[in-house]
């Protein structure tokens, strides 16, 4: 199972930032070419996140974190360059913005089969991420989140979704429930993650850690991040602790007698356990199994 908990925006033109970003140990870094990159700055961002994958992907790989990058959209002047350089840099996750149809999907899986053939990358090997930002795009979440193979999750951002809503982000968060819920259900059903978007106010906790609680809540799977100190918060959320770990190793432990005794349901401290209780038990401890935590002695 991997994990992505965490997914850390890293401006793409500030080698300062980028050179550190994995000591943080996100589950995920997303180097960014779009919305954090001036016009005059992304030919050098380019550049400079090509020579960074190179230079550390064996790194990136030891350590278990996952490399994003986030380009521009292929109806910008910039997003068919930026294909050009990533897939050939060996990055594994492209991410594409602003994500409104299928066919969006579709014209960047064409340019990144077509630059694998080239580069003799064994076609497949790129994955792809889409970001939902709009309410066309999450109308459409589900013919998107079913476009491709490649496809490996789905996001919403955030920012870009309420302006398109003519609206803005309150704390309680209401303009996103539409959004949001659409987007878990598509990946869901399409069998691939669902991220939920970034938290801008850096330095207010409790604001970070509510919203990331009711996301998990809601089904996400992690949250794209601006700053490294939401990591060891949102990773806090969404990790599973020592209470539910313990319950459901009761549960395996419960379902193993069961069967033996054949019987479906039964009941665990006085509550009714079948087959779903049973699946999120098991679904708990392989999160927690990849998130490098011990079982042994947590019975
Ligand atoms: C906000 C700020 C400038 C503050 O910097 P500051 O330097 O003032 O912060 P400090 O507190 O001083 O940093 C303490 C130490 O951490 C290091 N450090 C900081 N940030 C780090 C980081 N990200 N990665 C690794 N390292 C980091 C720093 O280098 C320093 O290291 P050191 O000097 O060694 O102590 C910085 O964080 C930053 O640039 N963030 C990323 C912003 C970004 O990418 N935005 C675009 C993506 S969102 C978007 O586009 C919306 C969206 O599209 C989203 C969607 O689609 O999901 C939508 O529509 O919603
Ligand atoms: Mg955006």
């Amino acid at each position: 199972m991997k994990l992505r908990r965490s997914m850390l925006f890293v401006p793409g033109n500030n080698p300062g930032i980028m050179k550190d970003a994995h000591i943080y140990r996100p589950d995920s870094i997303m180097f960014d070419l779009e919305d954090a990159i001036a016009i005059t700055e992304k030919d050098s961002a380019r550049f400079m996140i090509f020579n960074f994958i190179q230079k550390f992907k064996d790194l990136y790989k030891k350590l278990g974190i996952e490399t994003v990058v986030r380009i521009n959209a292929l109806d910008t002047e910039f997003g068919v360059e930026d294909l050009e350089f990533m897939v050939r840099s060996g990055i594994e996750v492209i991410r594409i913005p602003k994500t409104e149809k299928p066919e969006d999907v579709h014209e960047v899986e064409a340019h990144i089969e077509r630059i694998e053939k080239e580069a003799g990358i064994e076609v497949g090997t790129t994955k792809i991420m889409v970001a939902i930002e709009s309410p066309l795009g999450a109308l459409n979440a589900l013919a998107i989140a079913k476009s491709s193979p490649r496809l490996i999750g789905m996001a919403i951002g955030g920012e870009d979704y309420v302006t398109n809503l003519k609206t803005t982000r309150s704390p309680e968060g209401v303009e996103m429930l539409m959004g949001r819920s659409m987007i878990v259900m598509a990946a869901r059903s399409a069998g691939i993650a669902a991220l939920d978007s970034v938290y801008s106010d850096i330095n207010n906790d409790e604001g970070f850690i509510r919203e990331a609680s009711t996301t998990k809540q809601m089904g996400f799977d992690g949250k794209s991040l601006i700053h490294p100190r939401q990591i060891e918060l949102v990773h806090s959320v969404y990790t599973p602790d020592e209470k539910n770990i313990k319950k459901s190793l009761k549960i395996v432990k419960a379902t193993e007698e069961a069967l033996a005794a054949g019987k479906g349901v039964f009941t665990v401290d006085g509550k009714m356990v079948d087959r779903p209780i049973i699946d999120r038990a098991y679904h708990v401890l392989a999160l927690a199994k990849a998130a490098g935590i011990k079982l042994e002695g947590n019975e």
